[in-house]
């Protein structure tokens, strides 16, 4: 068990006024693995005021010095980058592998990201005789999920840092550890005192403290639709800047005569990975009837081949859901599914066979699914596909559209068909195939998936204001 007592305000580690202890449990073993304490009002209070101290020197850094400081925590956050890999694993169950390079390797992407945003911003431009002026936000909230929690961690640290910024980070409750190492990173890059701030602490507490606090002037919120809105109705009275993250239900629209051998598989992946909990998963598989079975052919050899098994074993299995009410919420939806009439292809309801300790959800795969199901409209977070056919190229873009959410979409099949498709499509990211991903482009939601965009330039522009400049400077 790693124990983490302490919040960090002001450049030290220091004990919460009020605050309660609390238990990650590990996902795989169903044991303790890391102790916290939910921070307190009163924390807030301290590090708001803390980092509004910061901010009256920080903000007026140059750009050189902000760039020098991100390099510096990067060539800390790779020497700590074995152990925040093993929190990560332990706390919310993703094989140690992919901890190790995607979850890790995610947050070195947007501090290089950062920095190259950095490099090129234009802080000051000329309209006509005047200017236009970027400076920093102030004091900036920074709350995250557990999903990828140095990813999102990092997506919302390096812009703001950038920027010139003073922050507090409430890393979600379920995966702590990691955030608490990166605090231990900041400490060792120099980072000013009061500039990262970090309270650990849960929603109703710590961060709703946040979102309501009059000293703090932007909330950057990765997490639920549920908690997204909660977040911005606390924020209204104090008129923050409230960006959002927040869920997905993306589709993956495999053009008609695609070649399912290639696009089922490449698909799947997007899901099966990190247990169905990432944000952008395309669970909903939307084919032309003609090939509907011969799609449920290979996705059911798929899933049937994904095995589950422990995340502290190398390999190229998938772990368990982060916590138990997760692993009830997943067996409820898999039991709807069969309720409202989908076909149960692979997988379906209980633990792996043979597991009888940790939260593991069989891979699951549904057919002849129609998009007003509740597995085709409720973000799942879980191993759980779902194949839906449609008549014809319209039919197509009307479903993958029919959808509160608007994060990402995926389109399969002859480029240039898809092209056609891409204008169509109201989501933040529209992959075409598999496509190269890169922290530089931005990322973001359309409709109920949030506000605002995070990564490179765009992630910067986010957490600054704009200043017009009326007049001559001389
Ligand atoms: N769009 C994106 O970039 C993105 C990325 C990853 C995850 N997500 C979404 O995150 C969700 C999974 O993460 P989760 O279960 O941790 O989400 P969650 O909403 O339960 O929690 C996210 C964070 O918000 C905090 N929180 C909860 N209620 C709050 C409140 N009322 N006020 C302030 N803070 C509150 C939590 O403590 C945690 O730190 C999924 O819906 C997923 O799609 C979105």
């Amino acid at each position: 068990m790693k124990r983490y007592p302490k919040q960090y305000i002001d450049g030290a580690w220091v004990e919460s006024e009020g605050g309660t202890r609390h238990e990650v449990i590990n996902p795989a073993t169903e044991q303790p693995c890391t102790e916290i304490t939910l921070g307190s009002a009163a924390d807030v209070d301290k590090a708001v005021a803390a980092a509004r101290r910061a901010f009256e020197s920080f903000s007026q850094t140059s750009v050189e010095a902000r760039i020098a400081l991100l390099e510096a925590i990067m060539a800390e956050y790779k020497n700590r980058s074995a152990d925040i890999a093993e929190r990560i694993a332990t706390e919310m169950g993703c094989p140690i592998s992919m901890a190790a390079t995607a979850q890790v390797g995610s947050g070195v992407g947007h501090l290089m990201a950062a920095i190259a945003a950095l490099r090129d911003f234009r802080f000051e431009e000329r309209i006509g005789a005047n200017r236009v002026v970027h400076e920093p936000i102030g004091v900036v909230a920074l709350i995250t999920p557990w999903n990828w929690p140095m990813n999102q961690v990092l997506a919302k640290v390096a812009p703001a840092l950038a920027a010139g910024n003073t922050m507090i980070l409430k890393p979600s409750e379920e995966a702590p550890g990691s955030a608490a190492i990166f605090a231990e990173v900041i400490d060792k890059a120099g980072v000013p005192a009061g500039v990262f701030n970090l309270i650990q602490g849960d929603g109703p507490g710590v961060g709703t403290a946040l979102a309501r606090h009059p000293g703090i002037d932007m909330v950057s919120f990765t997490g639920s639709t549920r908690a997204g809105i909660q977040v911005a109705k606390n924020a209204a009275d104090t008129v923050k800047r409230v960006h959002q993250e927040l869920g997905g239900k993306s589709p993956n629209v495999i053009l008609e005569g695609a070649p399912l051998d290639k696009a089922i598989p490449a698909g799947l992946m997007g899901v099966l990975i990190n247990s169905g909990q990432s944000c952008i998963a395309p669970t909903r598989v939307l084919v032309h009837k003609s090939q509907h079975d011969e799609a449920v052919a290979i996705a059911k050899q798929v899933m049937e081949a994904t095995e589950t098994g422990d995340p502290m074993t190398e390999g190229r299995h998938i772990g368990p859901l982060v916590n138990k009410a997760q692993w009830e919420k997943v067996q409820g939806l898999i039991a709807k599914g069969v309720e409202e009439g989908a076909t149960l292809e692979a997988g379906g309801p209980g633990r792996p066979e043979g597991v009888e300790t940790g939260y593991f959800v069989k891979p699951t795969l549904f057919s002849n699914v129609r998009n007003d199901m509740r597995i085709a409209r409720e973000e799942i977070f879980g191993p759980v596909v779902t194949i839906i056919p449609y008549e014809n190229d319209e039919d197509a873009i009307r479903i993958a559209n029919d959808t509160d959410y608007g994060l990402s979409a995926v389109v399969s099949g002859d480029p240039a068909k898809a092209k056609a498709f891409v204008p169509r499509l109201r989501a933040g990211m529209v992959y075409v195939n598999t496509g190269n991903p890169d922290p530089g482009l931005p990322f973001g939601g359309y409709k109920q998936s949030g506000n605002g965009r995070e990564y490179g330039k765009y992630g910067l522009a986010e957490f600054m204001e704009v200043k017009s400049v009326i007049g001559d400077l001389g």
